[in-house]
């Protein structure tokens, strides 16, 4: 039983404003398919047959990241999973976003340019002052309702998911409603066995707190990815520094390192590191060296490292084996390359083959279980959405879906 209203609740043949998360991996400029897009065509192919006009609003990346691109590429990418055109405009909120929604007719979509490029999208504040943007004033004059389908980002309070709700008739789409009621259900659950946790990826501040809310609930922590190399800088290794200009682990360290600290003091017994990690050996200039392996007790800070080693491996592989449940939220090493997949593919195997509850989240981390040909049907779920999905397991309230709520009330 939900506490906001679904798209069940719109009448048909209306101008819809959808909100969806298109947020993909991008390869040198060129964003891969995913999860994420076939679940939203569905969503779409749904509206349709209720003859809306759809407007979809999306981004990708952040400003200043390498996957901060134009949308333009995801309008193809819809198109073909839905089979019809897909029209994008280059632009979200001026006069030729405006007049391109103005065209619209009943059955047409239309996908607007990347909303993190608008002023006022970002900065996560209360939705009374994400109402207050022009981006949210603008485009609530162009529609009957909105539907908010961007689960993937429902944790975040950004204007185009908290701040149309204040102003607007609001509505769950099919993805939000799905993976927001099977997330929840998760939590709470009792198994027949351990419960592991695999933590990694990049964005450590999402995962940081997942320790302390889910120490009750899950027995081991297994890391990777930055979020361990920070935990491995914290128990006092020469690891989790940036190199070659990488952005990624002093400023996570300068906002959450004293909380890495407390947390290895607290619940250090629950938490496994990687002893030994995966980097990029062959002398510099060579072009692309092959992987090396090196205990943590001999790294420098030198090196880049870019996933757990063998012996990481067979210890995390072997905690998943014995569990009743595992947890993942994010990549023990970059797997898109295919040197530092190991950790990636041997531990998603080894879920995959354990007679145990499993749920793995992440749209990079779901990406890597298309890209190794492993089965979604071997995983009990497989979430399209990776922060979102963590505050789902830990209780938190989501802001996106709190504000379907207060809307519907
Ligand atoms: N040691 C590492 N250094 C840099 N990037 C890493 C490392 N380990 C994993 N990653 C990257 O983390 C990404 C996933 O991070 P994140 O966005 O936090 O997870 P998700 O999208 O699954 O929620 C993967 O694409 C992978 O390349
Ligand atoms: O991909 C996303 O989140 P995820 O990496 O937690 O799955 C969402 O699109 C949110 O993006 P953000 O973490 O840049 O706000």
């Amino acid at each position: 039983m939900t506490t906001f209203q679904t798209i069940d609740d719109i009448e048909p043949g209306q101008r819809l404003l959808v909100r969806i998360d298109v947020n993909a991996p991008v390869d040198d400029g060129v964003v891969q398919d995913d999860r994420r897009f076939a679940r939203h065509a569905e969503t779409i192919r749904e509206l349709l047959t209720d003859d809306h006009a759809i407007t979809l609003l999306a981004h990708q990346g952040r400003p200043g990241r390498e996957t901060f691109v134009s949308l333009a590429q995801h309008a193809e990418i819809l198109a073909d999973h839905l089979d019809r055109p897909v029209d994008f405009v280059p632009d979200t909120v001026g006069e030729q976003a405006r007049a391109a929604i103005e065209d619209l007719e009943s059955g047409d979509v239309l996908l607007l340019e990347n909303v993190r490029m608008c002023d006022g999208e970002l900065p996560e504040e209360e939705p009374a002052v994400k109402a207050d943007t022009d981006l949210v004033g603008t485009l609530a004059d162009e529609f009957d309702a909105y539907v908010n389908d961007a689960y993937p980002t429902a944790h975040r309070s950004h204007a185009s998911i908290v701040g149309f709700p204040v102003v607007m008739d609001a509505y769950a789409g099919r993805v939000m409603e799905q993976e927001y009621t099977a997330n929840t259900a998760v939590r709470g659950r009792s198994f027949d066995g351990p419960v592991t946790m695999i933590l990694g990826g990049t964005k450590a501040e999402d995962v940081i707190p997942v320790v302390e809310r889910l120490a009750e609930e899950v027995d081991r922590f297994c890391l990777g990815g930055v979020v361990g190399e920070l935990f491995l800088r914290a128990s006092g290794h020469d690891l989790g520094y940036d190199v070659d200009g990488t952005e990624l682990f002093d400023h996570q360290w300068a906002d959450h390192g004293e909380t890495v600290e407390r947390l290895l003091s607290e619940y250090g017994e629950k938490i496994a590191l990687p002893t030994d990690l995966a980097s990029e050996g062959g002398a510099e200039g060579e072009g692309e060296g092959p992987r090396v392996e090196t205990p943590v007790d001999e790294i420098t800070k030198e090196t880049s490292y870019l996933d757990v080693g063998s012996e990481t491996i067979e210890r995390y592989t072997d905690l998943v084996a014995e569990s009743g449940a595992v947890y993942v939220k994010g990549a023990p090493g970059v797997f898109e390359d295919e040197r530092f997949a190991d950790g990636t593919v041997e531990i998603l195997s080894a879920i995959a083959d354990a007679d145990c509850v499993s749920v793995v989240g992440g749209g990079d981390t779901a990406h890597a279980i298309e890209l190794y040909d492993l089965a979604a049907d071997d995983f009990t779920r497989v979430s399209i959405a990776g922060g979102a999905y963590v505050r789902a397991l830990t209780g938190e309230s989501l802001p996106g879906i709190e504000a379907l709520e207060e809307a519907a009330r």
